[in-house]
């Protein structure tokens, strides 16, 4: 059992202080309240502290500008910060300023009651980072308030000044990227390269020499030496997008890169050194992958040190006014904050998103041009996508719903129609291309020969209309 601890509680909501006291003093600790940073810093002064629980919002000066008072104050106490509605730069924030947790309200005492244990028996405190915390780049911005999104910013935050190699997963559309490169922007290296790339893109061949770079005479064609991803974003950061998709020998060197900081370049016999963060992001069941032997156990094992899930759009609704007024302001609608009614967005909040947060972007850009800055109405938005279906009627042909499909679509949108093929696409593709899948037992190579494509091609297919169930690797 930990020894007691001297404990002080800085909120003005007394319901949080009075929750933590009977929590903190059953656990055997004492606990000490204070309303505001004022009061808390007086405390630090007069008493040694073991850790402090600091609420962001307070009446006076607000917790996150008092953090580096009060940690001086208490000779580096370590600091828990608490706030609601936090976003992604009040979570970097907190932790740039020292604190050694974050927690979202409204939160489980059981969470709590791990993040104070975890607190207690930390190692030596972290320093306080001088760096102002660089504000989004617009169209960078991670937008969310649900708390499935607090979760995914406090991992973020916590995990950004490390060096350890992220895993992000989750559905296409969610956020994955925009997830990988905050990890970048927020941490010590960024002002080093950040070189996003998605193996998926190259073909097998061009992959490793894209990574790893050649020298010259290796293979023909290469007539220079030529360095790599690695060492081109030496210092900085790398996102390997779809990182499922990885040929098998890629990823033996990949694994080379994790556990010894070192490759070779194609054709070269002398290792080189590898400074680079490595973040991983798919959307496929890596376990799964694992399982059909088509991804390393051993590399899902070193990459996923870290892992952030990014949820779906449809357990996060909660989400979806916020993201619509964000996407709204960002092509500078007028009067973006009121452009939409509430009974919209409630339509709009129970539809599924498939395409998660990239589909509800897409479906407000295509709303917004037919309304032409009036207030945005349902029938401005594109039809949900039903999962990707063609309803055909029992005993009609193909040719009859595609004629169905088409009308309707072409009576919904009467100005703007740019997109129409897009959305055909989107409506056939995904449940072509999974029985296609299906046909070949998952096996892509075969899929795309029966196509008369590319494998790249197919894999382009796959990743934009993606199908609903899994599909494996070719083999
Ligand atoms: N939380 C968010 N806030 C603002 N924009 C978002 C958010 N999540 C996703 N987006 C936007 O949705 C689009 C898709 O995001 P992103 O490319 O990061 O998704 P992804 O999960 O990497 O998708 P994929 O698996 O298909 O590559 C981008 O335009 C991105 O800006």
């Amino acid at each position: 059992m930990t020894p007691k601890r001297c404990i002080l509680v800085v909120d003005d909501e007394p319901t949080i202080c009075w929750g933590f006291q009977r929590l903190l003093s059953d656990a055997g600790h004492e606990v000490l309240i204070a309303s505001s940073a004022e009061a808390a810093l007086q405390i630090a002064h007069s008493r040694p502290l073991d850790l402090i629980l600091l609420d962001v919002r307070l009446p006076g000066e607000d917790g996150i500008s008092a953090l580096p008072q009060l940690r001086q104050a208490s000779h580096d106490a370590p600091v828990i910060v608490m706030t609601a509605f936090g976003d992604l730069e009040t979570a970097v924030g907190a932790v740039h300023a020292g604190a050694c947790d974050y927690l979202t309200k409204p939160f489980r005492l059981e969470d709590a009651a791990q993040a104070v244990e975890q607190a207690l028996h930390a190692g030596p405190p972290v320093q306080a980072d001088e760096r102002a915390t660089p504000a989004g780049a617009d169209a960078s911005l991670l937008v969310g308030k649900s708390p499935a999104m607090q979760q995914v910013f406090r991992q973020i935050a916590l995990v950004a000044d490390s060096d350890l190699s992220v895993l992000i997963t989750g559905e296409t559309g969610t956020g994955k990227e925009l997830a990988a490169a905050a990890i970048h922007r927020h941490s010590r290296r960024s002002d080093k390269p950040y070189l996003p790339i998605a193996p998926v893109t190259l073909s097998e061949t061009v992959i490793e020499s894209e990574l790893f770079g050649h020298v010259k005479g290796s293979f023909t064609g290469a007539d220079a030496d030529r360095k790599g991803l690695f060492e081109l974003s030496s210092g900085g950061s790398i996102l390997l997008d779809e990182i499922g998709e990885l040929p098998l020998a890629i990823q033996a060197k990949l694994l080379r890169v994790l556990e010894q900081g070192e490759f070779t370049a194609v054709g070269d016999v002398v290792p080189r050194k590898a400074n680079v963060r490595i973040i991983a992001a798919t959307n496929r069941d890596l376990e799964k992958a694992v399982q059909q032997e088509t991804f390393r156990e051993d590399l899902l094992y070193r990459l996923s040190a870290v892992s952030i899930r990014l949820p779906p759009l449809r357990h996060r609704s909660e989400d979806i006014p916020m993201l619509i007024e964000y996407f709204l302001s960002r092509i500078g609608y007028p009067s973006a904050a009121h452009a939409i009614d509430e009974s919209v967005i409630e339509e709009l909040q129970k539809r599924p998103w498939w395409g998660n947060v990239r589909e509800l972007r897409n479906a407000v850009e295509h709303a917004s041009v037919l309304a032409r800055g009036r207030p945005l109405r349902l029938d401005d938005f594109p039809e949900p996508r039903q999962g990707g279906t063609l309803e055909l009627a029992a005993g009609g042909s193909l040719a009859a719903a595609v004629a169905t499909w088409t009308q309707r679509e072409l009576s919904n949108a009467p100005t703007d129609l740019r997109d129409l093929n897009e959305r055909f696409l989107s409506a056939t593709m995904p449940t072509f291309l999974r029985l296609v899948v299906q046909h070949t037992e998952g096996n892509r190579a075969a899929a795309a020969e029966m196509l008369g494509m590319h494998r790249g091609t197919l894999r382009e297919w796959l990743k934009r209309y993606p199908p609903e169930t899994e599909t494996t690797e070719e083999t």
